[in-house]
């Protein structure tokens, strides 16, 4: 498990640290590892030259790691300049640097903005690695004058040398020369300390300008930026750097891992049959879609449900048995249902079934995932439920659009107008809380972070789809994926004689999203845990999976690539014994 506190939290965390230490201890920590993941990174680079790092300098404490960072890389002989960007720098950074043979360059900051950030834009040409210690956890708002153009005139920079490279890269089938991992990585790499410059919100929003990271080495804790959508889009890899800190408030945001998939995931024993392993009945499809019930369905069956029962038009049943023919066609028990998607608004009759279905689930508090056509039909849904509540063990699968218009409808907006899509992109948690809180049921927020969050309880987010899960009907799968989890969970419930709690399935809700990431992940031929390895600094540069890895896939093979994405999370959960 990944967990994120708000900053204000770690901060004070840090503080009483650092009041019982020597002077400058900390620091000299988080210093050392911003130092040692840089001398990696250009290791990795495999140079004839020794390499060169420009630490851009602001005036807190995050520019005193940065400058103490050149210092210890100036002493093991790569070569360090430290732009010095703030009128009064840590004064023991500076003279660390210095004496260890940093070179300090000190722009006239009462020039313009834009002179300020050309005299930064001439250090760092050439050099392999950016160390970023303009803002930290004391940033405060968008960021100033000068550091916005300097942001600018780097990321702009950056951008150029990307597409330098590019080109290079589409010369080299004509030589029909592979360029190797020292050519590809040239362009420099920008290391953040503690956080990216001008991230600093607690809700993963991002407020004007910043520069993303390759690599951000955070201390102490994970920041809300670290892992909440969009702000998590520009930390590239985390490595946490443990100052010892302890923390014992509650966090802002988790994220499960392999392993705790593992522990969540019911695993059927000699005793089940394919009643108690649970029965998820399907509704979707319409004439206008007939076939998305094909997907749901098998990407039901091959997340472990013990039966699926599908309904749809006729012609999409035809569809779906001969793909699936185990899935049942005939109405019957169920300890879970998937209502929406491929349900078209004009097919009565398709509205009428869901509506039917729903409210059986309803009336025997089963846990329901309501999908695309469900949600657009919301209004006539769920009025037809007793005092038009939802209920708890409701699964709302929007993306940001769906969710702008669900939230709309729903009046939640302060605006008159509504929400827009852009907004719910913006502020995903903020948007993804307030659906939560107006209908009382699980949101899984879609997106390349899916958002998972239910009332009152610590939101999980998951990070595992590569941006090719991004592909027509890879929803449709993540719905099926989510109907077996969720009748799973209801099924291990009955059996011990308890009821399902929404935090539990809030929980394995977040366990089949991260199954979906992981099998795209696996689909598009990357290894299966993204390299995220917060809790180590010895992640080799190799490990910086830029995007674009990976290969184009369609949404069958995320189904196809689920059961080895179980198989996957099972061999990082417990043994489990008879008994
Ligand atoms: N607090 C601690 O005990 C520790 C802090 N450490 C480092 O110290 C950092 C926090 O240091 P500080 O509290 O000094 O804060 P920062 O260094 O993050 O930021 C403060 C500086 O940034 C300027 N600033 C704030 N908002 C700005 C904006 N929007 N635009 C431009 N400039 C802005 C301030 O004027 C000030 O000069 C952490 O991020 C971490 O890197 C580490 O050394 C570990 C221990
Ligand atoms: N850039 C991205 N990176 C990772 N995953 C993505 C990205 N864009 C979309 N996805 C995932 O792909 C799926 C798309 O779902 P949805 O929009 O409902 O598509 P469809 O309706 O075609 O099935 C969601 O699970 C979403 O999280």
């Amino acid at each position: 498990m990944i967990s994120a506190f708000d900053t204000a939290t770690i901060r004070q965390a840090e503080y009483d640290l650092v009041a019982h230490a020597p002077l400058d201890h900390v620091m000299k920590k988080a210093a050392g590892a911003v130092a040692e993941t840089c001398a990696q990174l250009i290791a990795a680079r495999d140079l004839a030259r020794a390499g060169r790092v420009v630490a851009l300098v602001g005036g807190g404490d995050n520019g005193g790691d940065a400058l103490y960072a050149v210092a210890m890389l100036a002493r093991s002989a790569i070569e360090c300049d430290a732009v010095i960007l703030h009128a009064e720098p840590h004064p023991r950074g500076c003279q660390a640097a210095e004496d260890a043979g940093v070179h300090l360059v000190r722009p006239d900051l009462s020039r313009s903005p834009r002179a300020v950030a050309q005299a930064v834009a001439r250090t760092v040409i050439g050099c392999d690695v950016i160390i970023d210690g303009l803002v930290g956890t004391g940033g405060r708002g968008a960021l100033r004058e000068p550091f916005a153009t300097v942001v600018t005139l780097v990321r702009a920079g950056l951008a150029d040398a990307g597409d330098r490279l590019g080109r290079t890269r589409r010369q080299s089938p004509q030589t029909g020369h592979r360029p190797g991992t020292s050519e590809r990585s040239r362009r420099p790499l920008v290391v953040a300390v503690d956080t990216p410059s001008g991230l600093g919100g607690e809700d993963g929003s991002v407020a004007g300008v910043h520069l993303p990271a390759d690599v951000t080495v955070t201390m102490g804790a994970l920041k809300p930026q670290a892992v909440l959508p969009p702000a998590s889009y520009s930390v590239g890899q985390v490595r946490l750097c443990d100052l010892g800190v302890t923390i014992s408030t509650p966090e802002r945001a988790r994220s499960l891992g392999a392993g705790d998939v593992g522990c969540a995931w019911s695993v059927p024993g000699p005793s089940d049959h394919k009643y108690t392993r649970g029965v998820a009945q399907v509704v979707a499809g319409s004439t206008e879609y007939p076939f998305t019930g094909v997907m749901c369905v098998e990407a039901a069956a091959r997340t472990g449900a013990g039966m699926v029962r599908y309904s749809g038009p006729a012609e999409a049943s035809l569809a779906v048995l001969s793909r699936v023919p185990e899935a049942v066609g005939a109405p019957g028990r169920f300890q879970a249902c998937l209502l929406g998607p491929g349900l078209s608004e004009r097919d009565d009759a398709r509205i009428e079934q869901a509506g039917e279905l729903m409210r059986t689930a309803h009336a025997a508090n089963l846990p329901m995932v309501l999908d695309a056509g469900a949600l657009r039909a919301w209004r006539r849904l769920v009025s037809q439920l007793p005092g038009g509540e939802i209920g708890p063990l409701a699964v709302l699968t929007p993306h940001a659009g769906e969710a702008a218009m669900l939230l709309t409808h729903l009046g939640a907006g302060s605006q008159r107008g509504g929400i827009s899509r852009a907004e719910v992109e913006a502020e995903p948690l903020r948007w993804a809380t307030r659906l939560t809180e107006c209908t009382g049921a699980i949101v899984v927020l879609k997106g390349a972070a899916t958002l998972i969050v239910a009332p009152g309880e610590i939101p999980y987010v998951q990070h595992q789809a590569p941006a090719w899960a991004g592909t027509a009907g890879s929803g449709d799968v993540l719905a099926g994926i989510l109907v077996a989890v969720a009748a799973a969970a209801q099924a291990q419930s009955e059996q011990a004689g308890a009821e399902l709690t929404q935090a539990d399935l809030a929980r394995r809700i977040a366990a089949g999203v991260w199954v979906h990431g992981t099998a795209a992940r696996l689909a598009a031929g990357l290894r299966p845990d993204r390299p995220a390895a917060v809790d180590a600094l010895s992640v080799q540069a190799e490990d910086v999976e830029p995007i674009g890895a990976g290969a184009p896939i369609i949404a069958t093979d995320i189904i196809a690539a689920v059961p080895q994405a179980i198989r996957h999370a099972l061999a990082a959960g417990p043994l489990r014994y008879a008994g």
